[in-house]
């Protein structure tokens, strides 16, 4: 049976080291630490997050600056209240909520964040950073991939790792940070050709597809690392209910792999932490310079 990697309680952990950080410094400022979501419209996968980040910044002593704006907001709406959020100096972290509606141009709106309150790590700056190797705000979901890692001693340098999909938000900046850590990495994507079988040669497998239980028993080398970035919501089939599922069809693959992350309690939990942590790291930067 693979090992289980607690992202809940990895979770539980930092956050409460980040809560002590935060009574400290905020006993020699004016003000707390500041972290404002910006939401347009809604969607499914969003409302999970919204919820715990909200809870967390409370517990941890973070102002949040929510604006849940409607489905319909023009395009010169939200980038105005980027440009309020850049200028708002209780602000250290801001966050663009994806995905966006059709109607607007997410790049657009990405590029105009401040790079030094760009929580999410999504800022050409930020990004070019990473790819240069070079300090920065890091991407939450794949940064907390690799806080996973290393809590739990699994050292990519040396290793193969198949990072399977190709989004701004996980799949690149994953593939990157594992580089970074001196892994041989694959990108993988729907376009792949032998799909099961490259992920088969993987000591680390990352998914970060959105498809509810994709990978299979057959995907996955024995003894593999498997990261489970997915979170899907889907309705049980027996009792109607909604539940969290992973990329991972867990049932399968946990037998077989070496370790393995959980959904729910898994890589979720680590990204709003990583997301806490940037609005930490921005605010002590704001005021040391
Ligand atoms: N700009 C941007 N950055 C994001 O990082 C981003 C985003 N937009 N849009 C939506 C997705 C989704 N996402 C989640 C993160 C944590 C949980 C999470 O905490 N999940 C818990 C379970 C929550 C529950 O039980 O409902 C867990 O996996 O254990 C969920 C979803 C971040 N995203
Ligand atoms: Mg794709």
């Amino acid at each position: 049976m693979a090992q289980r990697l607690d992202g809940k309680a990895l979770a539980n952990k930092i956050q409460s080291q980040l809560a002590a950080d935060i009574n400290h410094d905020s006993e020699h400022r004016d003000r707390p630490p500041g972290l404002a979501v910006l939401m347009v419209g809604d969607h499914p996968a969003s409302a999970a997050y919204v919820r715990n980040k909200e809870r967390a910044c409370e517990r941890l002593g973070i102002a949040s600056f929510g604006s849940h704006l409607p489905a319909d907001t023009s395009q010169a709406t939200v980038a105005e209240i980027i440009d309020q959020l850049n200028q708002d100096d209780r602000v250290d972290g801001i966050l663009v909520q994806l995905p966006l509606p059709d109607h607007i141009d997410a790049v657009a709106l990405l590029n105009r964040i401040d790079p030094a309150k760009d929580a999410d790590g999504l800022h050409p700056e930020n990004m070019g950073r990473l790819i240069r190797g070079e300090s920065g705000l890091r991407s939450c979901t794949p940064a907390g991939v690799m806080a996973v890692l290393k809590e739990y001693n699994i050292e990519p340098a040396g290793k193969k790792a198949v990072v399977l999909g190709r989004s701004i938000l996980v799949g690149k900046p994953m593939a990157l940070m594992l580089l970074e850590a001196n892994a041989t990495v694959t990108i993988a994507h729907s376009r792949t050709q032998d799909l099961a079988e490259l992920c088969r040669q993987a000591d680390i497998l990352v998914a970060a597809v959105g498809r509810p239980n994709m990978i299979g028993a057959d995907w996955v080398k024995p003894g593999a690392t498997v990261i489970d970035v997915g979170i899907n919501r889907i309705q049980d089939a027996e009792s109607g209910k909604s539940r969290l599922v992973g990329d991972v069809d867990f049932a399968s693959v946990e037998p077989l792999a070496g370790a393995i992350t959980p959904v729910p309690g898994g890589i979720g939990p680590m990204t709003v932490t990583m997301l806490l942590h940037n609005t930490v790291l921005s605010y002590r930067k704001r005021f040391n310079g």
